[in-house]
């Protein structure tokens, strides 16, 4: 399995963020009223949980919530007019 189901999440979040949909989680994420704090408190929530999970040997649900912190990541990325690029750059000087 190649990261093209990254491009493709992190696409999607770049559209809710310039088109604000009513109906779109991400979107809520972009126009909260706690600003960045909402992203920022999910990231710390779904840590929390995938501690759990791995504590628990629960490999399924390690799986959802690494699924949900990676999205959340993304969302930070996007908000800080950052993109895939600087995550790859970045993973790749330390090769
Ligand atoms: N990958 C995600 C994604 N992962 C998590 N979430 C949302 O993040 C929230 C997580 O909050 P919670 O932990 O409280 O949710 P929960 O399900 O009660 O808790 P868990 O048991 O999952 O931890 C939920 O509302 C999920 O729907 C996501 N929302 C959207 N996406 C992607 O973003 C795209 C656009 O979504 P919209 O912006 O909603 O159109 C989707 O097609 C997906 O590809």
């Amino acid at each position: 399995m190649t990261d093209d189901v990254l491009d493709e999440v992190f696409a999607v979040i770049e559209d809710r963020k310039a088109e604000l949909p009513d109906d779109s989680y991400t979107a809520s994420l972009f126009t909260h009223e706690k600003g960045e704090n909402a992203v920022l408190e999910k990231l710390g929530e779904e840590t929390t949980e995938l501690l759990l999970a791995a504590k628990d040997d629960d490999r399924e649900e390690i799986a959802h919530e690494s699924a949900d912190i990676v999205y959340h990541l993304l969302v930070l990325l996007a908000m800080k007019d950052m993109d895939l690029d600087d995550l790859r750059d970045e993973l790749a000087e330390r090769r």
